[in-house]
C-alpha cells in the first residue's frame, strides 16, 4: 500500500511506484501491476493484490487492523520542500504478517527501501534532488487499543450516555415522588394545612440539591478511583461543578414536568419517553460514535444550539465531549507510545477547545463554543424551569387544589396584598357583590320551609356568622372546554349558616355532594360558582388566610407511612407555626385523648384503618383552628374508640365550628348541634336532631302486649283513643302501633289508660320516638321520589 496516490508538489508517488515496480520485476521475477484504489476500509481483499494506492495513514493503519495477515508492507511518502524537492517516506511492516517477520528487520527492509530510494532517484531525475529516506519500522502487537482517533476511548465514547443515565435516577425519582404526593392529594392536604407551595417547592429543591451534590462528587471520586483520564485529567471543580449543573437543571426540569402531569402512571411514560430522547441526543450527538460527531461537525447551527440548550442533556453532552476531547490521550502508532491529552484546567472553560483535540479537524475547523456557554445554558435552563413551574403550578387546573387565572402575577391579591375585592371584612361590600340581583338563587318549589329560612339567613345582608356559604355550586366538567351533559353537577347552589361554637352535621348518601362541599371550603377544590365566607374571608381569594385557621380531617387519610404520629404532629405543628416549647405537651395530651400515645413512636405506615382515622382527626386540631373539616373521622372505627373520640370531638369544639360529615346517625345525634341532610347535591333539611325529628319523623311508636283473646278489645280502645294510630304489626297479642306527629295530642291520655289498665288487659308496655335513621330514610325516599 501506498499514499498518497498523487502528484504533490511535482512528484508523482503514482509514478514512482509506478518505476519501483518496473525495476523489481527482473529481481522478483514477475510482473508487479499497480491495482486500482483501495476506498473501503472495511471491504476484504477478494484476491491477491499487487501494489495498491490508498487515501492516507489511516486507511494503511485501519485496513491492517481489520484485516490482519493480508497487507506485506506500506509505504507513506511526504515531502519537507518543495525546491529542492525533499521526499521522506516511512515504510511500516506488518506485524501481523506472521509468516515472515523473522525478515522483516534484515533483508527485505533493505532492499524496499534501496528499491524505493532508487524509483525516487530515476523518477525525478533531477541530479539537484536530495533524496532523503527517514525508514521508520513499526513492528507492533496486535493493538488492543485502536491508536490515534479520539473515539477510541470507551469512557469517552460511551460517558455522556453513562453519566445521564446516572443523572436521571434523580430525575426520574423526583418525577415519580412529587407526582405521586399530587396523586395521593398529600401536596393538597399539607396545603389545606398551611403549607405555602413555595415552600413545599423549595423543600423539595433543597433536598434534591443534596442529592445531587451527593450523586456528582460520588462520580468524581468513583472516576479517579477508576483512573479514567477525564478524571484524572481534568480540574476536579470543573468536573463537580458540571455533574452538579446538569442534575440541577434536570430537576428543575421534573418540577416543571410534575405541573403537567397528573397521574404516577402518565409520570412512568414521561420518564420513559424522556430519558429515550436524552438517549438518542448522547448517543447520536454526543457520544465519539462512528455514527458521527454532529455537534463538532458545525451541523447545528449555533442558534438552534440555544434553542436546544433548553434541553439540560444536550448541554451536558456537548460539555463532556469537550472536556473529554482535552482529557483523552492518543496512542501515536509509530513510536506505539501513548501522548496523554493536554488536560482540561480551570482556564480551559473560556476558550473552545483546540481544534487539534477534535476529531474532525483539518483546513475549516468548525466554531465550538467554550465550555463556559454550557454552564451558562445550565444556569439559564434553572431558571427558566423555575418560572414556568411557577407559572404553571398556579395556572394549569388539578384535580386538588386551586387555579389562578392566567394573568395572576398581576393581580395584588396573589402577592397577598388587600385589595377591595379581598376586603371581605367590608362586608357590605361582599353581600353586594355575593347576594345582590347580579347573582340568582335559584329556589326549588318545594324546597323545605327550614331550608327556606336557612337560605334567607345566608343572603341577610347584616348577619355573618361564622360560616357563611351563599349559593356555592360545583360542576365536575366532563371536559375541559366546553360544558356537556356529561357534566356531574355535585352541589347545587348551597346556603348554609354555621355560629361559632356549632358542630353541623352534613348527612347524605354516597355522592350527595357532601365531600365536594368540605372540599371548595377548605380549598381542595375550586367553586364553580358562589362563594363561602369563613369568619368574614372569602373562599374564593383569600384561601391562603383561610388555610391558617383551618383544620381537616379528610376521607382519605394523607399520612406518610415513614412518619410516627409524633413526627406528623410536629410537621404539621410546623407547618402551623406552633411554638416549639408547647410541641411536647400537645402532642402528649392529643394521642392521650384518642389513645395513641402508646404507638406514638411507630411509622403510619403500620398503623390499621381506625388508627390512622385518630391520627388524621389529631392533626386535624393542630395549630388551635377556629374551623375543622371532618370528613367521616371515625370509619373503621371500632365502639370503643369511636366514643372517645366523639367525646374528643365534643371537647373541641367550644369557640369554633365544626363541620361533620358522616353516616353513622347515631354519631351525627350524638355530636351534632345542627344536622343538614343532602341529596343529589341539594340541601333536603336543616335543623336540630329533635325538630327534625318531630318534623319528619314518623312520629312514636307503641308496643303493647296483650292476652290473645283479648287483642280486638285493645284495638279498639286504641281506635277510639288515638284516631290516626296505625297497627304496624300484630302477632300473639303483640301489637305494634305507629302514632302519627299529628297524634301528639292523644299520647298523654293513652299512656295514662295505658297504666291504668296494666298486669289487666295490658300485660306490658313501651313507647319509643322516631330514629334519625327513620329521618334520614324517610327524607332521602321523598327527595328520590321528587326527581323521578
Ligand atoms: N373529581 C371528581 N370528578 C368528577 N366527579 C366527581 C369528583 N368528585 C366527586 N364527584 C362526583 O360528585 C358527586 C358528589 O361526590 P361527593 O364525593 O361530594 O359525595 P359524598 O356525599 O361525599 O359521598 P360519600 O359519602 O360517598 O363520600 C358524586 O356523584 C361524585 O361522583
Amino acid at each position: 500500500m501506498y499514499t498518497p496516490a498523487s502528484t504533490v508538489n511535482g512528484a508523482d508517488y503514482t509514478k514512482i511506484m509506478q518505476t519501483f515496480a518496473a525495476l523489481n520485476q527482473p529481481r522478483v521475477g514477475y510482473a508487479l501491476n499497480i491495482e486500482s484504489p483501495f476506498t473501503d476500509v472495511s471491504a476484504a481483499p477478494s484476491r491477491v493484490y499487487d501494489i495498491v494506492p490508498v487515501p492516507n495513514d489511516d486507511f494503511i493503519y485501519d485496513y491492517t487492523l481489520q484485516h490482519p495477515n493480508t497487507t506485506t508492507w506500506g509505504i507513506s511518502f511526504s515531502q519537507t520542500s518543495a525546491s529542492p524537492i525533499n521526499i521522506q517516506y516511512q515504510v511500516w511492516f506488518n506485524a501481523t504478517n506472521t509468516a515472515n517477520s523473522s525478515d522483516i528487520f534484515g533483508r527485505d527492509a533493505l532492499a524496499i527501501v534501496r528499491g524505493i530510494d532508487e524509483a525516487i532517484i530515476t523518477v525525478l531525475n533531477d541530479p539537484t534532488a536530495t533524496v532523503k529516506a527517514n525508514i521508520s519500522i513499526a513492528l507492533k502487537d496486535w493493538p488492543l487499543i485502536p491508536p490515534g482517533r479520539l473515539s477510541d476511548s470507551v469512557v469517552q465514547q460511551l460517558g455522556s450516555v453513562f453519566f445521564f443515565c446516572s443523572e436521571m435516577i434523580i430525575f426520574i425519582n423526583v418525577l415519580n415522588q412529587i407526582v405521586t404526593e399530587k396523586e395521593l392529594k398529600l401536596r393538597h392536604g399539607m396545603e389545606v394545612m398551611g403549607l405555602r407551595p413555595a415552600v413545599y417547592w423549595l423543600s423539595h429543591l433543597l433536598s434534591n440539591t443534596v442529592l445531587v451534590l451527593i450523586n456528582a462528587l460520588v462520580t468524581c471520586l468513583c472516576g479517579l478511583a477508576f483512573g479514567f483520564e477525564i478524571f484524572r485529567n481534568a480540574n476536579f471543580g470543573v468536573l463537580l461543578i458540571m455533574f452538579f449543573l446538569f442534575g440541577e437543571a434536570m430537576v428543575m426540569f421534573a418540577f416543571f414536568i410534575t405541573t403537567l402531569v397528573r397521574r404516577a402512571s402518565v409520570a412512568v411514560l414521561a420518564d420513559i419517553f424522556l430519558f429515550i430522547i436524552g438517549l438518542l441526543i448522547e448517543s447520536f450527538v454526543f457520544s465519539s460514535s462512528y455514527i458521527g460527531y454532529i455537534w463538532w461537525s458545525g451541523i447545528i447551527p449555533s442558534g438552534v444550539s440555544y434553542v436546544l440548550g433548553l434541553l439540560p442533556f444536550f448541554n451536558f453532552g456537548h460539555m463532556f465531549l469537550d472536556i473529554s476531547s482535552m482529557t483523552t490521550g492518543q496512542l501515536d502508532r509509530l513510536t506505539n507510545t501513548y501522548i496523554p491529552g493536554p488536560g482540561f484546567p480551570w482556564s480551559a472553560l473560556y476558550s473552545a477547545p483546540p481544534s487539534d483535540t477534535l476529531p474532525f479537524y483539518g483546513d475549516n475547523p468548525p466554531a465550538v463554543p467554550p465550555v463556559i456557554q454550557a454552564w451558562y445554558l445550565l444556569i439559564m435552563d434553572c431558571f427558566v424551569y423555575g418560572l414556568l413551574l411557577w407559572y404553571c403550578d398556579n395556572v394549569i387546573p388539578n384535580e386538588y387544589g386551586m387555579a389562578f387565572p392566567p394573568w395572576f402575577f398581576m393581580t395584588p391579591d396573589y402577592w397577598g396584598f388587600e385589595t377591595s375585592s379581598a376586603k371581605s371584612t367590608n362586608r357590605n361590600e361582599w353581600q353586594t357583590h355575593n347576594t345582590s340581583g347580579k347573582v340568582m338563587v335559584p329556589i326549588e318549589g318545594d324546597e323545605d320551609s327550614d331550608v327556606l329560612v336557612e337560605r334567607d339567613r345566608a343572603l341577610d345582608s347584616s348577619y355573618f356568622p361564622a360560616l357563611k356559604i351563599v349559593n356555592l355550586r360545583k360542576v365536575y366538567r366532563n371536559s375541559a372546554l366546553f360544558a356537556s351533559k356529561l357534566d356531574k353537577i355535585a352541589v347545587r347552589n348551597s346556603c348554609l349558616t354555621v355560629e361559632q361554637g356549632t358542630l353541623l352535621a352534613l348527612l347524605g348518601q354516597n355522592g350527595a355532594g357532601k365531600s365536594t362541599t368540605i372540599s371548595m371550603l377548605s380549598g381542595l377544590t375550586p367553586s364553580t360558582s358562589g362563594d363561602a365566607l369563613i369568619y368574614d374571608m372569602s373562599v374564593r381569594n383569600q384561601m391562603q388566610r383561610i388555610r391558617k385557621i383551618t383544620g381537616i380531617c379528610p376521607q382519605h387519610d394523607i399520612l406518610f407511612d415513614d412518619l410516627t404520629a409524633r413526627e406528623h404532629i410536629e410537621l404539621y405543628a410546623g407547618l402551623k407555626c406552633v411554638p416549639k416549647s408547647q410541641l411536647k405537651a400537645l402532642i402528649d395530651e392529643r394521642l392521650y385523648a384518642v389513645r395513641l400515645h402508646t404507638v406514638a413512636d411507630v411509622r403510619a405506615g403500620t398503623y390499621s384503618g381506625g388508627m390512622k382515622r385518630r391520627l388524621s382527626l389529631v392533626i386535624s386540631t393542630i395549630g388551635d383552628p377556629k374551623i375543622i373539616f371532618l370528613d367521616e373521622p371515625t370509619t373503621g372505627m371500632d365502639p370503643v374508640n369511636r366514643r372517645r373520640v366523639w367525646s374528643f370531638i365534643e371537647k373541641f369544639k367550644r369557640n369554633r365550628v365544626i363541620i361533620l360529615t358522616t353516616h353513622s346517625m347515631e354519631e351525627a345525634d350524638v355530636l351534632g348541634d345542627r344536622i343538614a341532610v343532602m341529596s343529589k347535591g341539594r340541601l333536603r333539611a336543616i335543623n336540630n336532631s329533635i325538630a327534625l325529628k318531630s318534623k319528619f319523623g314518623t312520629g312514636y311508636r307503641i308496643s303493647v302486649v296483650t292476652h290473645q283473646a283479648q287483642a280486638d278489645q285493645v284495638k279498639s280502645i286504641v281506635q277510639r283513643m288515638v284516631p290516626g294510630a296505625h297497627l304496624d304489626d300484630d302477632s300473639a297479642g303483640a301489637l305494634i302501633y305507629q302514632f302519627p306527629a299529628t297524634s301528639m295530642g292523644a299520647i298523654p291520655g293513652f299512656v295514662k289508660w295505658l297504666e291504668q289498665n296494666k298486669n289487666g288487659l295490658v300485660k306490658s308496655w313501651g313507647i319509643s320516638q322516631s330514629t334519625l335513621e327513620e329521618v334520614f330514610l324517610k327524607l332521602i325516599r321523598e327527595s328520590s321520589h321528587k326527581t323521578q
